[in-house]
């Protein structure tokens, strides 16, 4: 047990995929998993390990923003051993080419965060994609013809920002969208030497307005929740 996670050692496998909301969680484990057990309901943040084509997985949510998955993701790495870890979250879009629906693999992260100079004050240490895993993760969808976006995105603090315009003029400079997490998972994988990714499906434009329903938001975005699944067992 950790002070946010009620988990057994061992109850957790060294693979998980890790949704923003716990109901997303909750879905991955009764549609995509074989013989889900719940292990986690502290905070109702909901987690569960089962198997996904015989192998051992598990998904947990970690709430919304960096403060939140970085408690997730540290006892997760720490305590129960986790080794790979891919988000698969939802982003706005701020580009153009990317359209509500298609995935976004995020390769790096700018951030308006000041989270990885809590840890370190003198350089800043790029948040950056385990190569091995993106690869993997875009051929797969590729393989799926999933439209899908690779390169960087913005890890944002704020979700009702007073700088919405200043978000689009990186959407200009080719920064894909916008979410809330990717970055300090990156760090923590870095810190800890682990594998992250971060795959977020569109789920709305701030170029265009287009947005998807908060139900679809919670469950349907299936093409990233069987990349990360596919990406997680791959060889
Ligand atoms: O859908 P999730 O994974 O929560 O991701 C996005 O949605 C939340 C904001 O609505 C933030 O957590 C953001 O990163
Ligand atoms: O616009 C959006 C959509 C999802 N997540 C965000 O952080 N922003």
């Amino acid at each position: 047990m950790s002070i946010h996670i009620e988990a057994k050692k061992g109850e957790i496998a060294d693979k998980i995929l890790l949704p923003g909301d716990p109901l997303r969680a909750k879905f991955i484990a009764e549609n995509f998993l074989d013989n889900p057990v719940q292990f986690n309901n502290v905070r109702g943040m909901l987690g569960f390990t089962g198997t996904y084509k015989g192998e051992k997985v598990s998904v947990m949510g970690t709430g919304m923003g960096m403060p939140s998955i970085s408690i997730y993701a540290t006892e997760l790495i720490k305590e129960y051993g986790v080794r790979k870890l891919i988000r698969v979250g939802t982003a706005g879009s701020l580009n153009e080419k990317v359209n509500v629906r298609d995935l976004v693999m995020a390769q790096s992260c700018a951030t308006t965060s000041r989270i990885i100079q809590n840890d370190w004050r003198h350089a800043d240490v790029p948040a950056t994609s385990d190569w091995e895993l993106l690869y993997k993760a875009y051929n797969i969808a590729k393989a799926h013809d999933f439209p899908t976006h690779v390169g960087p995105v913005l890890s944002a603090d704020l979700f009702y920002s007073d700088f919405f315009e200043d978000n689009l003029m990186l959407g200009q400079e080719g920064v894909l969208a916008v979410e809330m997490e990717a970055a300090a998972l990156y760090y923590l994988a870095k810190k800890y030497h682990v594998q992250a990714l971060a795959i977020m499906t569109i789920s709305d434009s701030l170029v265009t307005s287009e947005e998807t329903t908060a139900e679809e938001r919670q469950t349907s975005f299936k093409d990233m929740m069987l990349v990360g699944l596919e990406t997680l067992i791959a060889e």
